[in-house]
């Protein structure tokens, strides 16, 4: 028997400042999948997340997780999804430590709990050195880092990552994907968005192309011979060439 997709996105819309800014988007995805997301400025990709990560309702058409409507109920969201927006939401008065219990605590774990993941997740991505350092004095790549330790401390079923990469010095970079594919290999279902198309084929398994707002492309990724088609495929959709 197959198993249900851990995701399903039937149909969605979203209008922006009068505009379509996501129409009729359709896909599922499977626990242990790395989607990666493409498309040029202003095609639907933030929009796309945003309804994902249950930030922003979708005006028509239907999410589920795990079988449930989460637009309908909204506590899914918090609880099977991390979430890490273009730029993480800090609070500059927290520190990093704080900030990791905190977001552990408003996904209903115990003080002692969210204290235990938060030890976890700053061992996981090194952030050790940081551990009592305010957030409003972090560098922009430190700050990214914590957004995506808050993004993954209550052990998402699904991960939503839009230009993780942002601001990442390059042994960062390597260590991202190391993390995506570890999650990945733990059963845990990724979505990244991204403008590298080489970030795509270093860890993704399946590319989405959006354009327009419209999903013009779903396809399975295989390796480097995958990452030459998808260059071409991805000019040809962005020129407007395939319209
Ligand atoms: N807060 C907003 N208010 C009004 N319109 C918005 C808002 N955010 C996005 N839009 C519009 O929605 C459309 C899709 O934007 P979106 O940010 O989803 O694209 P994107 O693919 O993430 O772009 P980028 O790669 O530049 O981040 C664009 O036309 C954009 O102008």
């Amino acid at each position: 028997m197959m198993t249900p997709a851990l995701l399903n996105v039937a149909g969605v819309s979203r209008r922006r400042a009068g505009r379509p800014a996501v129409t009729d988007v359709s896909f599922s995805l499977n626990r242990g999948e790395v989607l990666g997301l493409l498309g040029v400025n202003g095609a639907g990709k933030s929009t796309t997340l945003q309804m994902l990560a249950g930030a922003l309702a979708p005006d028509s058409g239907t999410i589920t997780l795990d079988g449930r409507d989460f637009v309908s109920a909204p506590g899914i969201a918090r609880q099977l999804i991390g979430w890490l927006p273009e730029s993480a939401p800090l609070w500059p008065e927290l520190t990093v430590e704080e900030h990791l219990q905190a977001f552990s605590a408003l996904r209903g774990a115990s003080k002692r709990d969210a204290r235990a993941a938060a030890g976890h997740i700053i061992n996981r991505l090194q952030l050790g050195d940081l551990r009592r350092r305010l957030a409003g004095v972090l560098s922009q790549g430190q700050r990214q880092r914590l957004g995506l330790a808050c993004a993954l401390v209550h052990e998402p079923a699904l991960l939503i990552l839009d230009e993780p990469a942002n601001a990442l010095d390059p042994v960062q970079v390597g260590e991202l994907r190391k993390l995506i594919r570890e999650r990945a290999a733990a059963g845990t279902a990724v979505i990244l968005s991204t403008h590298v198309l080489g970030e795509v084929v270093a860890v993704c398994d399946r590319v989405a192309i959006l354009h327009e707002g419209r999903l013009r492309h779903d396809a399975p990724l295989a390796g480097e011979a995958g990452g030459k088609a998808l260059e071409s495929t991805f000019f040809t959709i962005a020129t407007g060439a395939a319209a």
